[in-house]
């Protein structure tokens, strides 16, 4: 293997307390909240196409325009404890918030710029009250943070001139700044999650970028950072150059899934999902196909099945609504949880495959079979290992009468109830030593 200063510390996944409650919690809110929802994906009656985040990219919107914007960021309906309550409501355990994304606008009253939501209409602090509303409803909060700052006059794509190697060195101590500034308003958030690390500038000092994640769990002990943060020394990102994954978790499953365990090699891993195509902030127009309840909640159990986290995006409006869309997302999505949440919370993958009626997950000895496409037999099929025995199988606490058509082999018969959402089924085994 190739000998690195600035490569993984370490082979295997945490063991400590703080990365075990990340790893029982399986799904969590995000939340994109910032200039970009007061354009909405639009600008001048013309609509952009990408990303509504990405629209001071855009070429029909001036940059000059876009960062006159925060003197309109007023959210008058902006009530973090409704917030809180419908996160719960939906069935998260913890909540990631943009404090600052590539646009470089701050939530919070940052004293290292004046392009905070101090010099906006609102003037208030944004995350401390959300901070605090979330984590009185029991919900752990992960700040987003963009290294890429579109604002700063010092941000660099790439190092071409001694100028820009000076200025991006005075940046770099600009985020070392707004970090520990972050750490210090909001101690109880549980880690950061990293994101615009892609450009030249950052890949290329993979020293920096291990010496600040070392730094910052110094200063915060058990704090979980994921695999997007560092860069090793030879530019490589998530795994170095000898595949070692870097930081706490795989965090490169953005709008994907993995398809099977060889795809997550052991490690932990964590999905964000938008509910349309593309749109992490507000966008007026939702193009393309946006997911269903039963699509994200086969999203959630698969990333459940497959060992990892699952974190839906929303992207509430400029004035601390959120879309209908998605008020309604959430509440589907958490009547379902409160009935089958067990299937999730603190499961993890099965180790029995994947069956053509849906996913395994697993907690202990309780295996739990969450059915998405019912066979036309009415037989669900399940081969548990040969040291493994089935006590007893229910759903919805109910007894289910398992037919033993094979060695170590079943169908259970899904009974005739009308279906038209995921349901669970749960097997109480017994592994022999
Ligand atoms: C590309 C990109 C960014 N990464 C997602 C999590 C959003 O923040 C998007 O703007």
């Amino acid at each position: 293997s190739i000998p690195l200063q600035h490569g993984a510390h370490r082979s295997g996944n945490r063991t400590d307390a703080d990365m075990a409650r990340w790893r029982s919690l399986r799904f969590g809110q995000f939340v994109h909240w910032g200039l970009y929802a007061i354009a909405g994906g639009e600008w001048n009656g013309k609509i952009y196409n990408g990303a509504a985040e990405w629209i001071r990219s855009w070429k029909e919107m001036p940059t000059a325009v876009y960062d006159q914007l925060y003197k309109q960021f007023n959210p008058v309906n902006y009530h973090p404890e409704q917030w809180a309550q419908q996160a719960k409501d939906m069935g998260a355990g913890y909540m990631i918030i943009t404090t600052k994304h590539h646009d470089g606008f701050c939530l919070w009253p940052s004293k290292y710029t004046r392009y905070t939501v101090a010099a906006s209409p609102y003037k208030k602090d944004i995350i401390g009250p959300m901070v605090e509303a979330y984590n009185k409803k029991g919900i752990d909060v992960y700040l987003y943070f963009s290294i890429i700052d579109w604002n700063h006059p010092d941000w660099r794509t790439s190092l071409k001139t001694p100028a820009d190697s000076a200025a991006y060195k005075r940046f770099k101590v600009f985020v070392k700044n707004q970090l520990t500034e972050l750490l210090v308003k909001y101690p109880t958030v549980k880690g950061f999650w990293f994101d615009g690390t892609w450009d030249d500038s950052w890949k290329n000092d993979g020293a920096f970028s291990d010496e600040l994640e070392q730094y910052l769990q110094k200063l915060h002990p058990g704090l979980i950072i994921g695999s997007r943060l560092r860069a090793d020394e030879r530019g490589a990102r998530h795994f170095d150059s000898n595949n070692h994954l870097m930081g706490d978790y795989e965090q490169g499953w953005e709008r994907k899934l993995p398809e099977q365990p060889a795809d997550v090699h052991g490690n932990d891993w964590e999905g964000v999902m938008t509910i349309p195509e593309n749109q992490w902030g507000y966008h007026a127009h939702w193009l393309g196909h946006i997911k269903s309840s039963n699509e994200l909640i086969e999203m959630l159990v698969k990333s459940t099945s497959l060992g990892g986290n699952f974190v839906l995006n929303f992207g509430p409006k400029a004035d601390g609504t959120f879309r209908s869309e998605e008020v309604q997302r959430m509440q589907e999505i958490g009547n379902w949880m409160k009935v089958n949440g067990s299937a999730v919370y603190g499961a993890s993958e099965a180790g029995l495959g994947k069956p053509d009626w849906g996913y395994y997950t697993r907690r202990g000895d309780s295996v739990f079979m969450v059915v998405f496409n019912v066979p036309v037999s009415g037989n669900l099929r399940v081969k548990l290992p040969a040291k493994t025995t089935l006590a007893e199988a229910s759903a919805s606490g109910q007894p289910v009468t398992p037919e033993l058509i094979g060695k170590n082999e079943y169908f259970i018969p899904v009974g005739n109830a009308p279906r038209h959402a995921p349901f669970v089924i749960l097997l109480q085994t017994s592994r022999a030593a």
